[in-house]
């Protein structure tokens, strides 16, 4: 008999990958498309689902070709994907009627101050466990609704449908305007601002409060269940698996036990640590979410410190000021010199996420001197992201006290070994990379084929880990703690750039 295997998609913010798994959840196959990146206003960041879902088209029989494997030898479909980016489209055309809005985008900030300003940022947190911020998707669809054409008058007779990547995919995916499917996961509906934490359900006083009407929402259902069959490219295949690429990455690097941590480093970084099955109340600076829920299992939940712009500076240096040619170029330059020459980039490109959660901070370059080079820029972006990670951890230890004892890492920028060695520096604990480095996409292959018994338990995930490279702090006290000062100095300058906005226009 042939050998099955699981297939998982991760739709990330620059690139959609899909790959293949045997049942050693080792790596058969790697298909990956960069989508294109639209910023048409300062803060505004935007893709076209349409294309998006043309390279998933075909990128699946890319890798099954690879893997040598046809479709019927797929036993299940695991998706993941970027979240908060938020499409809406007509179900009856199967058409988007708008550019995708993508988590990066600042433009509902009028939205988020007026509620702020209407005094209901605690009642937000209490049903969603979010604080009201334009990272979120919910204010991005009330922003469509509002601004295109007809649309909210659409939306209440039922004609649009919302989602985000996932819930797009898995409307296409099992049959588009014909059969599709209109499901999200509770992954990404808890980052919506629209579904109650506890419940996660959607809850009716958000959906009253951001003006959207249920009728557009998709069904909210666990990460590990049949949510429909494939029609095309993989033809009779059950689509198994949904979860936020983020919670993917929690999942695929088995952090199954309260207290495991780890962070994934792509476009922006994200580290989620496991908090058990009970609701964690961490404090402002990092969010409580849906870590996964397993068909009727209970959910395990998460606390996540997100850094919107990691390996996006990295692309900046390349594309914005073509410093260096490639994205792993920015290593070599870097080495070039031992130390950043005293300058410090913030990256608040659209405002500054975990823990300052400022929307009006904007990037700086601070302590630029005739002695600084485009080498001691490169040190300086990349120390951006180790310090940046280097506070999350500090606000997760003083609002959950939790202390990591090491730190898990994956995505596209763990290639960077001075990165890595700088981050183990800066946060005094080893950092692990797993053998399977891309574990967003092993994360929903694993909730896919644990739904359909390709996979028997957790256990049987958690044999499948393997490390492959560990770093281990190097740097002295007094030099980390001096260098930390700095950081927080440098922070300071990008802090309340922008003047607010005062109207919801
Ligand atoms: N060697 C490297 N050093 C630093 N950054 C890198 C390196 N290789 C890739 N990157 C960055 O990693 C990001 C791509 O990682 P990936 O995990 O594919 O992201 P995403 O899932 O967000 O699309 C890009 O922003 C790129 O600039
Ligand atoms: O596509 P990534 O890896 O940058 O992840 C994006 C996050 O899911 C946004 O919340």
């Amino acid at each position: 008999m042939s050998e099955t295997m699981i297939a998982g998609i991760d739709q990330g913010t620059t690139s959609t990958r899909c790959m293949i798994f045997d049942s050693q959840g080792r790596t058969r196959s790697l298909a990956q498309r960069e989508h294109h990146q639209v910023f048409p206003q300062p803060g505004w960041a935007e893709q076209d689902a349409d294309e998006i879902w043309r390279h998933v088209r075909h990128l699946v029989p890319e890798a099954l070709a690879q893997a040598g494997i046809g479709p019927g030898q797929v036993a299940a479909l695991g998706i993941a994907n970027q979240r908060e980016t938020s499409v809406v489209w007509d179900r009856t055309t199967g058409r988007t009627v708008a550019p995708a809005i993508t988590w990066q985008d600042t433009r509902t900030s009028a939205i988020i101050d007026d509620l702020v300003a209407r005094g209901t940022a605690g009642r937000i947190a209490e049903v969603t466990g979010l604080q009201p911020r334009t990272y979120f998707a919910g204010p991005r669809l009330r922003w469509l609704l509002d601004h295109g054409r007809g649309l909210r008058a659409r939306a209440e007779a039922g004609e649009l449908l919302f989602g985000t990547m996932e819930s797009w995919l898995i409307w296409n995916l099992t049959g588009g305007v014909d059969t599709g499917v209109h499901v999200t996961d509770v992954t990404n509906a808890s980052r919506t601002m629209l579904m109650d934490l506890s419940s996660r359900e959607w809850d009716e006083s958000m959906l009253d409060l951001l003006d959207v009407p249920r009728a557009v929402l998709p069904t909210i259902r666990s990460n590990a269940e049949v949510y429909g069959t494939c029609v095309a490219p993989l033809p009779g295949v059950p689509i198994a698996g949904a979860l936020g690429d983020q919670q993917a990455a929690l999942f695929g690097q088995t952090c199954f036990e309260p207290g495991d941590a780890k962070c994934t480093y792509g476009t922006g970084a994200f580290l989620l640590v496991n908090a058990g099955s009970e609701r964690p109340t961490p404090g402002p600076s990092v969010l409580p979410t849906v870590g996964y829920e397993l068909g009727d299992d209970d959910p395990v939940y998460a606390v996540e410190g997100s850094i919107a712009m990691a390996g996006s500076l990295v692309q900046w240096l390349r594309d914005s000021l073509e410093i260096i040619p490639s994205a792993p170029q920015v290593e070599t330059l870097a080495r070039s010199v031992d130390h950043n020459g005293g300058c410090y980039i913030v990256p608040a490109f659209s405002g500054l996420y975990a823990p300052r959660w400022d929307q009006d901070a904007r990037g700086v370059i601070v302590g630029l001197t005739s002695f600084v080079t485009k080498a001691h820029l490169a040190r300086a972006v990349l120390e951006a992201t180790a310090w940046q990670t280097w506070e999350v951890v500090e606000a997760i230890g003083r609002e959950l006290g939790l202390t990591l004892e090491t730190l898990r890492v994956d995505g596209g920028m763990t290639s960077n070994h001075l990165l890595m060695q700088m981050l183990s520096d800066v946060l005094d604990v080893p950092v692990e990379r797993p053998l399977v480095s891309e574990t967003v996409c092993l994360g929903a292959a694993y909730a896919a084929g644990l739904t359909v018994g390709f996979w028997s338990d957790l256990a049987a995930l958690r044999h499948h880990r393997h490390v492959a490279a560990v770093w281990r702090p190097q740097m002295d006290a007094d030099v980390r703690a001096r260098e930390a000062a700095q950081w927080n100095r440098a922070v300071d300058h990008a802090l309340g750039w922008v003047v607010p906005h005062t109207s919801p226009d």
